[in-house]
This record gives structure tokens, C-alpha cells and sequence, in this order.
């Protein structure tokens, strides 16, 4: 199993978010250092620390507070301490001066000299990396390398990257690497490393938290549509739903919300808001005659969300079946469409949404338990080839490789019209994340926005008052 840099990222912020604090994450991987240390040296031996001005030289600095009782320890960091990028690395920093713990300053890379030492510890990069390697960290990589000493890098040799394992230029050559956590993708297949449990939560991988929002970083030079085309096929009986699912869209962060219902309730459900473009289809519910144009616009369109307030009439689930099967994009499907699912043929990417009722209805596990349900529904989304988000207490989301639950929300959002918001915030998500990612974030952001207004006003919550607490609740907090 291998995490990507990304993704121990967001486990990290995650465990905060679980108090369990990166500064206690460093003490745990600066001690797994100082093991490892001892296992290729003896006391007395000389250790060169050479660390960089993140995290990594961080972890680093915590070996060598370890270390220095036993070893001749010398710090040197690669630039001036003010320099240093985390509160947490400064402190250990401040704490190797406070002991007295031999430290210098390179300012420039004419400055490094090791020494002659037994043991190099390698912190100047890692997981943070970015791009081409620069002074003093390209010297510090390459002085490593001419040491007649063992080296030990921590969690990846610098120079290297850590999801792929290329070197772009030059990186240590490591004897011993010990990674935190999990393997990273570019260590897979080498006899060198070892793998240190650090004290993350298995909760801060299983349970979506403030972490999983960090992929929603946007690009500064992004332009219209970059953000995701959702196109809502919707209404019928009921006029609501589709408005609600695209105006949530918008809120997620959709560019344009275009709404395909009938033209029987057009004006109604451009009348709940401007920002939606109506685009209707004649008659007064979807039907088998109306797939092929929604098939050419769906075409045009980044996410398509199939299914709120369509209603479950036979000719209207026949409509369904026959869009799901000629489409290959990523469909977000609710509410009545769900029932044709199970049996439809596609190439599409499904992100199905159900409560446990329509779960059941589908053939899918009615367990209360939520765990037991995870694993159960984890089989089922692999069985269907589709990524599932059963809503409840606990949501439960799995595309059969990652399974996620979500723990926000609360009782107040039984009120009709959530599923549809989440729908929404659903689609939006798929446009820039992988569907169970996605999914994962939209029930985050849905619960997190039915939290705050309930803390707001209590109970009584509306669907539509979860509209303008989205946007707080995917971008407010990191
Ligand atoms: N849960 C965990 O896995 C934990 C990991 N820890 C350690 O944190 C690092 C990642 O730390 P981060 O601060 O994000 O980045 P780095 O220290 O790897 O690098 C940032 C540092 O390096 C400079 N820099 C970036 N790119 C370049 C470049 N191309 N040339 C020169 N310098 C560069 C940048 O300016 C910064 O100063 C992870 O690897 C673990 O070791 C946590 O300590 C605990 C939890
Ligand atoms: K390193």
C-alpha cells in the first residue's frame, strides 16, 4: 500500500483535525530517524545532519536532539533559521540551540563542509519538492553522495520525486531510507526502506476531514469552465429538485449550471434562480424521445446529474436507461434513476447517491452498522463498477478500491430537498476531483453547511438554506 505525497497531506491535516498535531507527527518521525541511525552506527560515531528549511529538515533536527546524547552530532542547515518555512521545524530548531546542540548555518553552498563523519542524515527535501533543484540543496544532495559515510534519508532521498521515484537531476544515494506513514509510489520495489508508524489515526485516512478539501487549491490563471460545466436532466412531477441540485453546483464551484427539464415547469424552475440556464425539452416528464438531443448536450458538458425530481414513471426510467447507456462522461445519478442502475449497460463514470432505502432498492447492503456497511458497500460499488455514496449518520462513500465515511451533517437535514443539494455539490466536485474523491468531499461539504446552519438558527433547516453555507464549507477552512 502507497500514499502520494498529496495525499499524506491531507492525512496529516486530517490527524490535526483528529488532535493529533504534525508537531507530534515530527517527534514521532525524528525518533524513528534516531532508530534507525543506531542500527547502522555505534555511540561515539560522527553524524553530519544536513537538513533543509521544511518539514523534512524538521524531522531532522528531532533525530538529532535524540542522537546528540550518544553521538557527535553537527546540524547544518542549508540557510538563515528565519528561513524556516513551518512553526513546527523552527521550534525544533530553537530547541537544538537551547540544548546546545552543535549547529551551523550554509548560506551558500561554498559554505557545506561535512566533514569526514560516519553517518549522513539526509533532510534536505522531501515530499515538498518543487521543481528544478536550487543552491545550497543541489551541493548538500551531492556532498552527501561524496561522503565516505552510510546515508540515511528521510522519507525520500532528496532529489528524488516522491510519487514517481524520478530524479530530475542529481539525489542522495541513500543506504537506508525510513518513510513516514506509508511507502511512497517512488520507493515501491527497493530493499532499503523501512516504513515508520508516525501515530496517524487509521480515522485520519477513513474519515473525510478538513485534508480532502486541500485538493480544491484553485489555479490563479484558471479561466471559464475550467471549473466544470453541470449539466442537471431533472423536474417533472416536481419542480424543486432539479433548481436546488444546480444552484448547489454553483455554489460548489460549477462555472455554468444548465438545467434539461420539461418544458411543462421551465419557467418555474428558471423563476427559483437566475443564474441557472434552462434548457427544456417538450412535454411534462423525460422520456425514451427526448435521450438523443440530452445525449449531443451532455456531449458539450463536463458532469451530467441525472435524476432529481425526474420522478420514477416508466417511460421516464426507460429515458434514463437509454441516456446512461449512450453516455461515457461521469454521471452523478439520484433519487428514482437510481432504480435502472443495477441492470443499465454503460461506459459512463457513475456516482450514484442513494439514501439506504434506495441502496436496498437497488440490491445493494441494508446494515445499520456503519462499518459493516462500509465493507459491504465497498463489494457492491466494485460488483456495480460504480463509485457509491450512501447517505446516513455516518455517509459511506467506495468506488470498491477506497472506501470513505463521513461524519458531518446532522438530524436536521432529513428535510427534503439535502439529497438534491448533495447532488449538486456532487457533480461540481467530479469536474476537477476522481469520483470517489469527489463524492467524498461533496458529503463533507453537505454536512459541514447543514452543521453550521443548524449552529446558526437550530433546527428547521430548509434545503435551500444549505445553498449559501457551501461555499464556507469547501473553502472557509485548511
Ligand atoms: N505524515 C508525514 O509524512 C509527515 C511528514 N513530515 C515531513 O515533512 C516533509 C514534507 O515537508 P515540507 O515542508 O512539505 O517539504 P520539504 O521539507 O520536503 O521541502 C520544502 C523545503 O524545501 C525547499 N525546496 C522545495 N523545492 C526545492 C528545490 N527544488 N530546490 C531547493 N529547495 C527546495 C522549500 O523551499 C522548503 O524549504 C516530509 O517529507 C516528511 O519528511 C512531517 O515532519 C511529519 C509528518
Ligand atoms: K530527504
Amino acid at each position: 500500500m502507497t500514499i502520494t505525497a498529496a495525499r499524506m497531506a491531507a492525512v496529516d491535516r486530517n490527524a490535526a483535525a483528529l488532535d493529533v498535531s504534525t508537531k507530534q507527527l515530527m517527534e514521532s518521525s525524528g525518533h524513528a530517524l534516531a532508530r534507525a541511525v543506531r542500527d547502522v552506527a555505534e555511540p561515539g560515531d560522527s553524524v553530519a545532519i544536513v537538513a533543509g528549511r521544511g518539514n523534512n529538515g524538521g524531522d531532522a533536527f528531532v533525530a538529532a536532539r535524540f542522537l546528540a546524547s550518544d553521538f557527535d552530532v553537527a546540524v547544518s542547515l542549508l540557510g538563515r533559521p528565519e528561513t524556516i518555512t513551518t512553526d513546527i521545524a523552527r521550534e525544533n530548531w530553537a530547541a537544538l540551540q537551547a540544548a546546545e546542540i552543535e549547529t551551523k548555518r550554509v548560506l551558500d553552498s561554498t559554505a557545506l563542509d561535512l566533514g569526514d563523519p560516519d553517518v549522513v542524515l539526509d533532510g534536505v527535501l522531501g515530499t515538498g519538492v518543487t521543481g528544478a533543484l536550487r543552491e545550497p540543496e543541489r551541493s548538500a544532495i551531492v556532498a552527501a553522495n561524496k561522503a565516505d559515510a552510510t546515508v540515511v534519508s528521510v522519507d525520500v532521498p532528496s532529489g528524488m520525486d516522491a510519487d514517481t521515484g524520478d530524479v530530475a537531476d542529481v539525489a542522495v544515494e541513500a543506504d537506508r531510507i525510513v518513510t513516514f506513514h506509508k511507502l511512497k509510489p517512488g520507493l515501491e520495489g527497493r530493499d532499503d526502506v523501512t516504513v515508520a508508524d508516525i501515530g496517524i489515526p487509521a480515522a485520519a485516512e477513513m474519515f473525510v476531514g478538513p485534508g480532502d478539501l486541500l485538493s480544491l487549491e484553485r489555479d490563479p490563471t484558471a479561466h471559464k469552465g475550467d471549473f466544470g460545466r453541470v449539466m442537471v436532466i431533472g423536474g417533472g412531477p416536481y419542480t424543486g429538485a432539479p433548481a436546488l441540485c444546480a444552484q448547489a453546483a454553483l455554489r460548489a464551484g460549477a462555472d455554468l449550471a444548465y438545467v434539461a427539464c420539461p418544458d411543462a415547469i421551465a419557467g418555474e424552475v428558471q423563476g427559483y434562480a437566475a443564474d441557472l440556464i434552462v434548457e427544456p425539452f417538450a412535454g411534462e416528464c423525460l422520456q425514451p424521445r427526448h435521450v438523443e438531443d440530452l445525449l449531443a448536450d451532455a456531449a458539450e458538458r463536463d458532469v451530467v446529474i441525472i435524476g432529481p425530481g425526474l420522478g420514477g414513471a416508466n417511460d421516464t426510467l426507460d429515458a434514463v436507461r437509454d441516456f446512461l447507456a449512450g453516455y461515457e462522461g461521469t454521471a452523478v445519478v439520484d433519487a428514482d434513476a437510481l432504480q435502472v442502475v443495477p441492470d443499465v449497460d454503460t461506459d459512463a463514470d457513475l456516482i450514484c447517491t442513494p439514501h439506504q432505502g434506495e441502496l436496498a432498492t437497488m440490491g445493494g447492503p441494508r446494515v445499520d452498522d456503519w462499518e459493516e456497511r462500509a465493507a459491504l458497500v465497498a463489494e457492491f460499488a466494485a460488483n456495480l463498477g460504480a463509485t457509491i455514496l450512501v447517505k446516513g449518520a455516518y455517509d459511506v462513500i467506495s468506488d470498491g478500491e477506497t472506501t470513505r465515511a463521513n461524519r458531518t451533517g446532522n438530524p436536521g437535514m432529513t428535510v427534503g430537498g439535502t439529497g438534491d443539494v448533495l447532488a449538486g455539490i456532487t457533480g461540481a466536485m467530479a469536474s476537477t476531483q476522481d469520483s470517489a474523491q469527489a463524492a467524498a468531499i461533496a458529503a463533507y461539504a453537505n454536512g459541514t453547511a447543514g452543521d453550521a446552519v443548524v449552529e446558526e438558527q437550530g433546527y428547521g433547516l430548509l434545503a435551500s438554506d444549505l445553498l449559501g453555507a457551501i461555499p464556507t464549507a469547501l473553502w472557509g477552512e485548511r
